[in-house]
């Protein structure tokens, strides 16, 4: 053990080789742990909805205008600070508006001259909780060392004020001032959230889920809890044609093609063009997609038709493939969604729980009645196409793989657990079980083999019958996923019976018992964490705060926060997403007002509106020293002393560098 420890002493000392190098360490480790800990953000249910989700983050959830009003309260007007705050939203479309309104040189300059010595007072205020390491990091490259000095002004050097007036007036001269102010406004945003958790449904209904994760892969500190549909996604990527198909019908519902063709680059063509001469009735309502009346294409009612025929077409494909699975699969005990076979195709009707009901459409022109699962031979020719797209897309591996390394399917951070569903219990409160390749699991150990088959899923995807894909494809739509947590997914009978009561899924009871506080402790302390200090974070169920729903469950230890960021779902919810916060004097939800435009945002200066509600309050100040990284750094520093005393009682000797 001793020999351990001082090989790891010795490795140790070649970086800080001093006692000077490591006494700077330990000074600079104890001061990071005084500060005060680090905000967090909490989002999810983005949905695609990429321009309501980067105001949310440009904005901080409002906090870019608490730090404005903290600052310049009485010192400028609303429409100052207003004009300040869309400044640092969108630096280089408002500065360009601004400067096209005024007339004369010196307006420009004034505008210029102000707004940089603004900018770089608020913008000192919003660091001042970091480390100047953290700060340099956060830095652009082109503008870090004029940042770096305006930021860390000394002030009490007064002469030195001519020095930093002469900096701001020399660049603006140089006519870099919209730059020099950009990147101030990015630093900005940048820290102002400063750790980021998408408690997952970055995917689907909303047109540009791609950009989310571009604008997700660019520095922010951050880490996701896989949604439903992100594990869809992540399904199709790794080889499972029944995730695909499922993918590519919800983009065909919502109008959301381009996604797959243009965002990523898969054809649709085959599929385009088996639809096209397959399915003649192409009138049938619930295929049409639902059209987005803000988009900012237009489209016709031939492409409409087009993608109705597509919808249908994959959706029987899907219907197909699912039932194989189920076949295979009789410990996922979901036989009563063999539906096909329970049609009777000569009356068009289906047998549903005993009772028949008469089908709104019943053109199944690739089904035989008595193999209704098997695959044609030009649809499995379809299915190979599409699955050849989805398996080589370079832009698609490349967010999928961004999910994987960033995400996981559940994380403990700060004494709180997130995961986007729930934790399946059976109707008596206990953990519900599920047998994956013949072992039962359940809690905890459930979802951490789930997200075992999800990583091995993708790792194999090249590989042909692997035997993970009918497993992530579970966690789309079984009964005990963790992800979904509903009794089954009625998507058939949405489409095919106008009886709305075959429409329902019920919830799994977690979503009643989660309500109560001894639930979510059971919980917390399933997955390690001290239940009297910790909560439970949900996304996934859009809470109706409309119809009086309350975010908050259990006396605040649980907290849902999909507020409805996705179009689809705000006249449900009302609002248009939550953010959860926690910062060093506590947790605060946040919800969202609609987003009306980039460009209201722009020349309006209309923010969202947000309102604040408090969680929970720390009865002090909360310092990094009390997080997770405090934990992790007071270990570092119980190192470096021990070196420290290893170089003092002469067990190492310091190598002091020749200058
Ligand atoms: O409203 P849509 O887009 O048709 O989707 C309905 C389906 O979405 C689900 O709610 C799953 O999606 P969410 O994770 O967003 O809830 C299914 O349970 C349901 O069948
Ligand atoms: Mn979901």
């Amino acid at each position: 053990m001793i020999v351990q420890t001082d090989k790891y002493l010795r490795l140790l000392s070649k970086e800080y080789p001093t006692i000077a190098d490591t006494v700077t360490e330990i000074i600079n480790l104890e001061a990071i742990m005084n500060l005060p800990k680090a905000t967090e953000h909490f989002i999810s249910d983005l949905h695609g909805e990429y321009y309501a989700v980067q105001h949310v983050l440009r904005n901080g959830s409002g906090n870019v205008k608490e730090k404005i009003k903290e600052i310049f309260q009485g010192r400028l007007s609303s429409k100052e600070m207003n004009q300040l705050a869309t400044i640092i939203y969108y630096p280089d479309k408002k500065i360009d508006l601004i400067v096209s309104s005024l007339e004369t040189q010196e307006e420009i300059e004034e505008f210029f001259i102000l707004t940089t010595t603004r900018i770089t007072e608020l913008c000192a205020f919003v660091v001042s909780k970091y480390t100047r390491s953290k700060v340099r990091k956060a830095l652009p490259s082109d503008y870090a060392y004029i940042i770096e000095e305006l930021l860390f002004k000394d002030t009490i050097m007064s002469n030195k004020e001519d020095y930093y007036d002469k900096i701001i007036k020399t660049v603006i001269s140089l006519k870099r001032g919209k730059e020099l102010i950009a990147a101030f406004a990015y630093v900005i945003q940048r820290l102002v959230v400063d750790h980021l958790h998408v408690v997952g449904d970055i995917y689907d209904r909303g047109p540009y889920p791609d950009r989310i994760i571009d604008t997700l892969m660019d520095g922010h500190e951050l880490d996701i809890q896989w949604g439903n549909h992100d594990v869809l996604w992540m399904g199709a990527a790794s080889g499972s044609a029944a995730c695909m198909a499922n993918v590519i019908r919800i983009c065909a519902r919502y109008d959301n093609l381009e996604i797959i063709e243009d965002a990523y680059g898969i054809s649709l063509r085959s599929l385009m063009l088996f639809s096209e001469m397959n399915y003649l009735e192409d009138r049938y309502e619930p295929f049409m997609p639902k059209i987005n009346p803000d988009s900012e294409e237009k489209i016709y009612p031939e492409e409409i038709r087009q993608i109705a025929k597509m919808n249908q077409a994959i959706s029987i494909i899907q219907f197909k493939l699912e039932g194989e699975i189920i076949k295979r699969h009789p410990e996922f005990e979901m036989d009563d969604r063999l539906l096909l076979s329970k049609i009777d195709y000569a009356k068009g009707t289906i047998m549903l729980g005993g009772k028949e009901y008469p089908l709104t459409c019943d053109y199944f022109p690739t089904i035989d009645p008595k193999n209704p699962y098997k695959l044609t031979e030009e649809e499995e020719v379809v299915v190979q196409k599409l699955m050849d797209g989805f398996l080589n897309s370079e832009r698609l591996h490349k967010h999928i793989q961004f999910l994987y390394s960033r995400g996981s399917m559940y994380l403990k951070y700060n004494e709180n657990l997130l995961f986007h569903g729930c934790v399946p219990l059976n109707k008596d409160g206990s953990f519900m079980e599920m047998t994956i390749n013949q072992k039962k699991y359940s809690g905890k150990a459930l979802l951490d083999k789930y997200e075992d088959v999800l990583r091995k899923g993708y790792l194999n995807r090249k590989k042909e019958n692997q035997e993970y894909l009918d497993y992530i494809w579970y966690q789309w739509e079984g009964k005990a996923s963790s992800l979904f947590g509903k009794d089954k997914m009625t998507t058939f009978e949405r489409l095919y019976i106008s009886d709305k009561r075959t429409h329902i899924e019920e919830k799994n009871i977690y979503y009643k018992e989660r309500d109560n506080v001894e639930t979510c402790e059971r919980i917390l302390e399933e997955f390690g964490l001290d239940p009297s200090k910790g909560h439970i974070i949900n996304g996934h169920t859009p809470v109706k705060e409309k119809r009086g729903e309350n975010p908050l469950k259990a006396d605040g230890k649980l907290i849902v926060i999909d507020g409805g960021f996705s179009k689809a779902y705000q006249d449900t919810t009302g609002l248009a997403g939550y953010t959860l916060l926690y910062n060093s004097f506590g947790m605060q939800l946040v919800s969202h007002q609609p987003f009306t435009s980039v460009h209201d945002a722009l020349v309006n200066e209309i923010d969202i509106v947000s309102t604040r509600r408090i969680v929970d309050k720390e009865l002090e100040r909360k310092t990094v020293r009390e997080t997770d990284v405090g934990i992790r750094l007071t270990q570092q520093v119980q190192d470096l002393q021990k070196l420290l005393a290893a170089y003092q009682e002469g067990h190492i000797v310091e190598t002091v560098k020749k200058k």
